[in-house]
């Protein structure tokens, strides 16, 4: 349906996008997820039409797009957007925003359309209100109705929920994974809220600076990152430096351990371990011992930021009977089962597939 082949973007002579691939298959929502200014907007941008790219190419439905020198232009390329301030017209009613991009269908058609999108998008009623009087959560559904009005083969959605609070912006997204996945709709997103991409992904892409790290289903960049810095972006967790011993052994401040996975470095090699919070537990009769730094309440459990005698730190999460103070000595045991081992030289991911 979509696919990017090795695609740069240049503002002048700065090149803010590079090599660049990604292929999004009909009926999937796809999601590229980066700090601010690493260049999500820009690749939508050019897929939507509005910038044109200096390398690679850009394919709709297998029909080249974009190529350096020639770009079809956005109206010809049935696509959607949604940006993340609404921009709905405010002079127009929900029912004639909705409406915009279909006026040029005879009025009955309009009007079954958009009572159709209203119904999708739960906004009922609402068909003759002015966008001053929707909550921030209505708007952004009117401005999904008005993306979808004409039917586009590909929806691209910039930040969409960026400007609404934490838990509507949760409960927005699900609610537009439902809406987009029971019209078949092919769609990428754009945004820098980790649990958003999570809510709404089928496949989704880690981008660092107009690079995009890793692109595949957000279990298998959480399992199977393919480097600290992406394995670092989408999840909580700490690392620590450790050797690699030969014979499936690692050894560091953590102790000594044995690796459930193999992995492609000779002994020696310096490698720097991932722990994510649900992986260091606490164990009276440990000798591996750390100071209680901080503890943070989380409502459902405690997070504790926690120091090694060398200096390292660790995170733990532990249920709320767990109750230590700043300061104290914990003795602690590792879950390895899942662990995840970086090169410390370049960051690359270092596990061979589980045995
Ligand atoms: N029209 C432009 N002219 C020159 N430089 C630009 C232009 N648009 C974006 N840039 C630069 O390109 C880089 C990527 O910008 P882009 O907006 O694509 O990033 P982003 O990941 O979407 O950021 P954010 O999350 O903050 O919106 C940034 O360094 C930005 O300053």
């Amino acid at each position: 349906m979509l696919q990017l082949e090795h695609v740069a973007i240049s503002y002048g002579t700065n090149k803010v996008v590079q090599g660049f691939d990604l292929t999004l298959q009909a009926g999937e929502i796809g999601c590229l997820l980066g700090a601010s200014g690493c260049g999500k907007t820009s690749v939508l941008r050019a897929i939507a039409g509005f910038e044109p790219i200096s390398e690679g190419r850009i394919d709709l439905h297998e029909k080249n797009v974009s190529r350096p020198g020639f770009s079809v232009a956005p109206e010809k390329r049935q696509i959607g957007m949604v940006f993340q301030d609404f921009a709905l017209f405010p002079h127009l009613t929900v029912a004639e925003n909705i409406a915009f991009g279909i006026r040029s269908l005879p009025k009955a058609q309009q009007r079954e359309r958009v009572d159709s999108l209203l119904t999708l998008v739960e906004l009922q009623g609402l068909g003759d209100r002015y966008s001053h009087a929707l909550s921030g959560g209505q708007q952004q559904r009117v401005a999904l109705a008005r993306a979808m009005a004409p039917k586009p083969d590909l929806l691209l959605l910039d930040e969409p929920f960026s400007s609404l609070d934490t838990e509507l912006r949760g409960s927005l997204a699900t609610q537009v994974r439902q809406i987009l996945k029971q019209q078949g709709i092919t769609a990428l997103l754009v945004t820098h809220d980790k649990s958003e991409a999570f809510s709404m992904a089928d496949k989704l892409g880690v981008m660092d600076q107009g690079r995009l790290l890793q692109w595949g289903c957000p279990a298998t960049l959480f399992s199977r990152p393919a480097s600290l810095h992406v394995a670092d972006f989408i999840g909580k967790g700490a690392t620590v430096k450790v050797e690699y011993l030969g014979d499936g052994r690692i050894a560091g401040d953590v102790g000594n351990w044995p690796l459930v996975s193999n992995v492609s470095v000779a002994s020696g090699t310096s490698l720097s371990l991932l722990l994510r919070p649900h992986q260091v537990k606490t164990d009276p009769t440990s000798e591996l011992k750390a100071r209680v730094l901080r503890q943070i309440f989380r409502g459902a459990d405690y997070l504790y930021e926690l120091q090694l005698p060398g200096g390292e730190l660790l995170l733990s999460s532990m249920p709320l009977d767990c109750e230590f103070s700043p300061g104290q000595s914990l003795g602690l045991s590792l879950d390895l089962t899942n662990a995840l081992l970086f090169d410390a030289a370049n960051g690359h991911n270092v596990l061979l597939e589980s045995q």
